[in-house]
């Protein structure tokens, strides 16, 4: 009999990689794996591989290379990271954190693309809150969030989390981060209930708000708090460390370092927008939009008006960067970001850049999200990235991420690693 055998078994945290194995099969048989999975919209993401079992009729995906399909070669979580969705231009995101994203694993007979006799099946489940950790919504003066407690009478060190443009209020980021020792945050600041609908400027007050939040919760451990960011949410958090007190390590992923399209403002201090040009956007293929350089030169470099003052930082900035960002030149930023903290007599920071990643840095096994519609023009971009070595990025990414704040939060670090 032909089986599935998955380990941890039953089900796990969606950013814990999963050992698949598949016993029973005659020696050397040549076999089909399909993983498939159905997102809250109903949109049906897939994956496929072709291997080949061993002398013994055992295929273990830690040690045996695909052959082809979705992906080559030995990757043991390429079922996952390799799906793409039937819908052009869709994006893997996860709504509800409290429901699993549920995994079909099915074992083919054959390589044929027509192969169509299931020899065996699982069901294979990726939770985004682990056991214990609780979900507890914000409605705080106008803060709008919602909080993730780690399990135990804590306190936890804690993190707030932002995302970009598009606003709502994301929560698998910071829910899989709970899952880690966190006390953490999400935080919406636009197109999220009585929030404005548009974002039109960026006021710090309001995060300061979330901030004074987290400081006076009592199972939040002070006596500062961690940021974390992608693309705009990013530079939110570096305006944050550089304007507000109680910030003890910031991480943006794919940030700029500018204010770019809305100012920045914060009591009487304005920090104004770059810019842009839509007649430098580029058409990349497919009528899929290249925006990668439409944001206006920055004259001065380090000194432009528009940087955020990130030498005022009190705590580390670490930046993750994807080195085939199309949304903006996010390793150029970064590297102008570290010219103005020395150029201030501030230590250089932490630049982890990765080759053939994307925008889109999430964590583990999230699919690339090659393209999709951007929230400010209406219109599918390109957001780069290489499937396999943006998954790669993703897993080292959020390691360091962990690392990163576990030093500097005082947290404990509670990677799985699961064994055959
Ligand atoms: C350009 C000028 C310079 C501007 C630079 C600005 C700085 C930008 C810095 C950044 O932040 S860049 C990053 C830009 N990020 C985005 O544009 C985020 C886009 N938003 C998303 O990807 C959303 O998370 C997502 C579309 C997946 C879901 O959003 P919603 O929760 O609002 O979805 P909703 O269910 O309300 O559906 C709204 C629309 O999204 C579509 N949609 C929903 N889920 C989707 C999905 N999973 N993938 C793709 N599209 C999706 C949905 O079909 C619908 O399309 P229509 O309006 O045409 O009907």
């Amino acid at each position: 009999m032909v089986t599935v055998i998955l380990q941890p078994a039953g089900r796990c945290s969606w950013d814990e990689p999963v050992r698949i194995a598949v016993r029973g099969l005659a020696p050397r048989q040549p076999v089909t794996l399909r993983a498939s999975l159905r997102d809250e919209k109903g949109a049906l993401f897939r994956a496929h591989a072709r291997y080949q079992a061993d002398a013994g009729g055992l295929l273990d995906l830690a040690r045996a290379p695909a052959l082809g399909g979705s992906f080559t070669g030995l990757e043991p979580m390429g079922l996952l990271w390799a799906l793409e969705p039937d819908k052009p231009f869709w994006r893997f995101v996860k709504r509800d954190v409290q429901t699993p994203f549920a995994v079909e694993l099915e074992v083919l007979d054959g390589h044929k693309p027509d192969a169509r006799r299931v020899l065996g099946r699982a069901v294979h489940e990726r939770d985004f809150l682990r056991p214990g950790v609780r979900r507890e919504p914000v409605r705080a003066g106008r803060v709008r969030a919602t909080l993730f407690l780690p399990p135990g009478p804590g306190p936890f060190p804690g993190i707030i989390d932002i995302f970009g443009i598009g606003g709502g209020l994301m929560e698998y980021r910071a829910s899989l981060l709970a899952g880690h020792g966190f006390a953490t945050l999400a935080l919406a600041y636009y197109n999220f209930e009585d929030l404005p609908k548009e974002i039109d400027s960026i006021h710090l007050d309001y995060f300061e708000e979330a901030l004074c939040y987290m400081l006076q919760h009592s199972k939040v451990k002070g006596p500062g708090i961690g940021l974390l960011g992608i693309s705009l949410g990013a530079d939110i958090c570096l305006s944050m460390a550089s304007f507000l007190k109680n910030i003890s390590a910031t991480v943006s992923i794919n940030g700029s370092g500018f204010s770019g399209n809305t100012a920045i403002h914060y009591k009487q201090t304005c920090i104004p927008s770059l810019g842009y040009d839509f007649r430098r956007i580029k058409v990349a293929f497919s009528g899929l939009l290249d925006i990668v350089d439409i944001r206006n030169d920055i004259v001065g470099g380090h000194e432009n008006p528009s940087m955020i003052p990130i030498e005022k930082a009190q705590g580390p900035i670490l930046f993750i960067v994807g080195q085939d960002d199309r949304n903006w030149r996010s390793e150029l930023y970064a590297q102008i970001a570290s010219e103005r903290l020395q150029a201030h007599g501030k230590e250089k920071p932490q630049i982890i850049s990765y080759p053939g990643t994307g925008h889109y840095i999430e964590p583990p096994y999230f699919p690339l999200c090659p393209a999709s519609v951007h929230k400010f023009l209406n219109k599918s971009v390109i957001w780069g990235g290489e499937p396999r070595a943006h998954s790669k990025a993703q897993e080292d990414a959020w390691k360091q991420i962990l690392t990163f704040f576990c030093k500097h939060l005082g947290g404990t670090q509670n990677i799985a690693s699961p064994k055959l």
